[in-house]
């Protein structure tokens, strides 16, 4: 870097060479814990991931993959794939959008911004709606963030509220939903005694209803559409607690896939379609699932189904959820600004990369990985390639998912030689270990792991090196623990199922015939976690980091 100014160019790793493939692994929801039944990666045959582990202790090491470690507020938060790719691809620890809302709200800085502002033109006349996922999970959202939300919209002139809630069950137990939505309806009275009109208006299981990603399918988006927007759905209630008990005990649907629900008036009217003048706020802070109802909200072009009616609204984000399109463009919390991540800097020096998963992960190592941009820094050093995922079921149902396609794209791009860097996402040990399905997501584990043999037999081919991990964990443990480590019984006496991420390390191993002799793990970086990976990276790829990345895990010493 000249004095001058900044510069792209990174300094020349001293010891370590350019031009060695590199094959970058993110098992999702690949975590590590104590090895007992309800850990299925311990339960699960998974041979490759195992002789990482035993082969060479300085090449194998556990980094930390939660709380502040990846930017979340506290060491009680989980990790989970936004603030773990973030991390792994910027190098450094951003604040995170939970942490950046709740600065918004403490300081009451949210209701000074533009995106506030914007909505508020809507309050004399409109109805402000707030459309989120209802859940002290803080993944997506956090339902004590939607109570200060409310609380302070209130204050702030809105006279008429409607909130339409999507259901858990993923981030928190499933069963939890009921609970969350008495409290807000308790919240919504309040505000109602103060004269506030605020009422539940629609809902529906967070899986099934609006929160899809990366364009899976759209069918998700329409139903909640059609529920939030049209005031149409297939099952219609007087009161949300009683829809979702109901519509749990009736349809047998677990938290994540209650069908959508509409809450309507005495005559059946429902109580809050979304119309011309209203205000609407998506209340989670996370983007991937946010993306796709952000554009039909926003798009006046849109052809990815039929929206019946375009309501003219004032449409904010709690954040702006794609920094590359700029979406939405009104929001009430400015995002981490992720910048100069690795992927940027490693196209600027040359360094080809491909970069591929199935679509429910392939956001992650594109999208996320990239800071929260979609699209290439530049397409003629750059490939991304999707597999397209099943559909219309739960992972439970095909737990190998595409593994065995992922790794072989990946192969087919190591043994051509065209790239330095090929990266991918297995997202098999966090997908069907969101199912709670501990049967199948031992298959899951498996499968992964016969996954990342098919690349590191390639990577082994070329002679080229390896750097394998994950982003947080998730199949490690599928049961919830009291403080003590010991599974907790329900009233039942039955084991309460976690279907959540976890606050585990994750493992990193590094390895291949092209690491250079000497190379192996730091041991005084011992509190180090995903973030530190980017540096350990840029030297495999013979760059030294930029000074601000977070350090690197590796040193080379002399034979
Ligand atoms: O499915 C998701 O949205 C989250 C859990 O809420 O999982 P991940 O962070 O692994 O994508
Ligand atoms: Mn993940
Ligand atoms: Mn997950």
């Amino acid at each position: 870097m000249g004095s001058s100014g900044f510069s792209w160019k990174l300094p020349d790793h001293p010891k370590l060479p350019k031009g060695k493939i590199l094959g970058m692994v993110v098992l999702d929801g690949w975590g590590e814990a104590h090895p007992d039944q309800y850990n299925c990666i311990h339960v699960a045959d998974t041979p490759t991931m195992d002789s990482l582990k035993k082969g060479a202790p300085e090449k194998w090491r556990l980094v930390k993959a939660h709380g502040s470690a990846v930017g979340l507020p506290t060491e009680d938060d989980m990790g989970n794939s936004e603030v773990g790719h973030n991390a792994l691809g910027a190098g450094r620890i951003y604040a995170q959008g939970a942490k950046l809302v709740d600065f918004g709200l403490a300081s009451g800085k949210i209701y000074e911004g533009e995106g506030f502002k914007y909505i508020k033109e809507c309050f004399e006349t409109g109805t402000l709606h707030l459309i989120g996922l209802l859940s002290d999970g803080g993944v997506h959202s956090r339902i004590d963030q939607l109570q200060l939300l409310l609380k302070g919209a209130s204050e702030n002139g809105a006279k008429r509220i409607r909130v339409h809630i999507l259901t858990d069950g993923r981030d928190v137990l499933d069963g939890s939903s009921v609970g969350f939505v008495e409290t807000l309806e308790n919240d919504l009275a309040k505000l109602r005694e103060k004269g506030v009109d605020a009422q539940i208006a629609s809902g529906g299981g967070r899986m099934y209803v609006t929160m899809d990603r990366y364009e899976n399918d759209w069918e998700v988006v329409k139903r909640g559409w059609d529920a939030q927007v049209l005031g149409e759905a297939p099952y219609k209630f007087r009161s949300a607690v009683e829809a979702v008990k109901k519509l749990r005990e009736d349809t047998k649907a677990s938290d994540q896939y209650i069908p959508p629900f509409v809450i309507v008036d005495e005559n059946g009217k429902p109580v809050g379609p979304i119309v011309d003048g209203d205000a609407v706020v998506t209340f989670n802070f996370r983007a991937d699932r946010m993306v796709m109802i952000a554009k039909s909200l926003e798009y006046e072009d849109f052809d990815k189904f039929d929206r019946v009616r375009f309501p003219k609204i004032h449409y904010a984000g709690m954040l702006q959820y794609d920094g590359e399109l700029k979406l939405p463009s009104h929001y009430l919390v400015s995002p981490p600004e992720i910048e100069r991540t690795s992927g940027e800097y490693l196209v600027h020096n040359g360094v080809r990369t491909f970069a591929c998963s199935e679509t429910v992960k392939f956001g992650h190592v594109t999208f996320f990985w990239n800071g929260n941009r979609s699209g290439y820094f530049d397409p003629s050093m750059e490939e991304y390639v999707e597999i397209p995922s099943d559909s219309g079921i739960t992972f439970n149902v095909k737990p190998k998912m595409k593994a065995v396609e992922i790794a072989e794209k990946a192969r087919d791009a190591i043994l051509s030689r065209k790239f330095h860097q090929v990266r991918v996402n297995l997202p098999n040990g966090d997908m069907v270990g969101h199912t709670g399905d501990i049967e199948a997501t031992i298959v899951a584990c498996k499968a992964a792991d016969e996954a990342v043999k098919i690349i590191l037999d390639a990577i082994e081919q070329v002679g080229g090196i390896y750097v394998v991990t994950a982003d947080h964990g998730n199949a490690e443990d599928m049961v919830k623990r009291n403080k003590s480590g010991q599974p907790l019984l329900d009233k039942a006496g039955k084991i309460q199922i976690l279907t959540s991420h976890t606050l585990q390390p994750v493992p990193i191993a590094i390895g291949g015939p092209g690491l250079a002799a000497g190379v192996r793990f730091r041991n005084d970086v011992p509190g180090g976690g995903l973030a530190n990976v980017a540096a350990t990276v840029m030297n495999l790829h013979g760059f030294e980091a930029p000074s601000d990345y977070e350090p690197t895990l590796i040193e080379v010493i002399d034979n």
